[in-house]
């Protein structure tokens, strides 16, 4: 897939992982509506990536991706202004074992929301011109970590709703490709807050320090090599691409 000209929508775009992926859609001629709750982190990021890009290519929307009617609004808005949607990356997420019931609702049932919501833009069967959507799982969703079984459960659910939602397009003739991003852990400050948002597993840190120890962390330029890898492979449909330092690697999964 060509990405020139190509419209994308980031959920999460403001800081860390999403906004790495902004940056490599644009840099390979992409128009980005970057979605975030965050509007401080947004708005001095849009006026760098407008010096850089152009006001034409970029548009922030605020948007909490724990609400249906913000993400059909938001969408609504990039097609209006962009004229189609063709790229959805569900990125929004965060790690807080004691707030678990709204890291289900951002983690898990945002990329059910963002999912759904960009069918009515992006499905050949409602017009649509087709497409990609990559969703940000984690490493945590192909092997557990200790010390976040919540986060752990939210992406495991995002991979296995990515390989579902991809059969499920195959089957319909949706047009559209759909692909679970894997990271183990990458430096952003998701990562760095870690150690106050474990809850009850609050006794885990030390262990979780070690395993960061062990895996290393990863860039997130390294990991939105990946994201591209994903989008642009036209043979990759419910994939998750698991992303170690040093290590790229398909997940496979046993057949039944
Ligand atoms: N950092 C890691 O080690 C790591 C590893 C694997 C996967 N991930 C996943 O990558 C994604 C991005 O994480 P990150 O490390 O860049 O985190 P981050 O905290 O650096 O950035 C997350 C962004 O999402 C936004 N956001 C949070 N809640 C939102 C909501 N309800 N609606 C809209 N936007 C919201 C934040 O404002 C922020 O801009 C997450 O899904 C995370 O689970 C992170
Ligand atoms: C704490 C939350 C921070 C970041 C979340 C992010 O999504 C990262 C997740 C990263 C990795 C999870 C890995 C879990 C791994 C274990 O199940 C285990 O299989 C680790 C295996 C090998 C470690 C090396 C070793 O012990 O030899």
């Amino acid at each position: 897939m060509d990405l020139n000209g190509k419209i994308a929508v980031v959920t999460g775009a403001a800081m860390g992982i999403g906004k790495a992926i902004t940056e490599i859609l644009l840099q390979n001629g992409a128009k980005v509506a970057l979605l975030d709750v965050n509007e401080t982190a947004a708005e001095s990021l849009m006026e760098a990536l407008n010096k850089q890009y152009g006001q034409e290519r970029t548009l922030f929307l605020k948007c909490n991706v724990e609400s249906e009617e913000q993400i059909k609004a938001a969408f609504q808005k990039t097609t209006e202004t962009f004229g189609g949607m063709d790229i959805l990356c569900n990125n929004a997420g965060i790690m807080n074992e004691s707030a678990w019931e709204q890291a289900v609702s951002i983690n898990l049932m945002g990329v059910i929301r963002g999912t759904y919501q960009a069918l009515e833009h992006m499905s050949k069967l409602n017009g649509g011109r087709g497409g990609v959507i990559i969703n940000t799982a984690s490493m945590a969703g192909i092997s557990p970590l200790l010390s976040c079984p919540v986060y752990t459960a939210t992406k495991n659910g995002v991979v296995g709703f990515t390989r579902a939602m991809a059969a499920a397009s195959t089957a319909s003739g949706y047009g559209i490709r759909v692909n679970a991003l894997c990271p183990s852990f990458v430096q952003t400050e998701l990562l760095s807050t870690i150690t106050s948002k474990m809850g009850r597993f609050s006794h885990l840190v030390d262990k979780t320090e070690q395993l960061v120890e062990k895996l290393g962390m990863l860039s997130v330029s390294e990991v939105a090599e990946c994201f591209l890898e994903l989008v642009t492979d036209e043979t990759k449909n419910g994939e998750a691409l698991l992303v170690i330092p040093k290590v790229k690697k398909y997940a496979t999964f046993p057949s039944v």
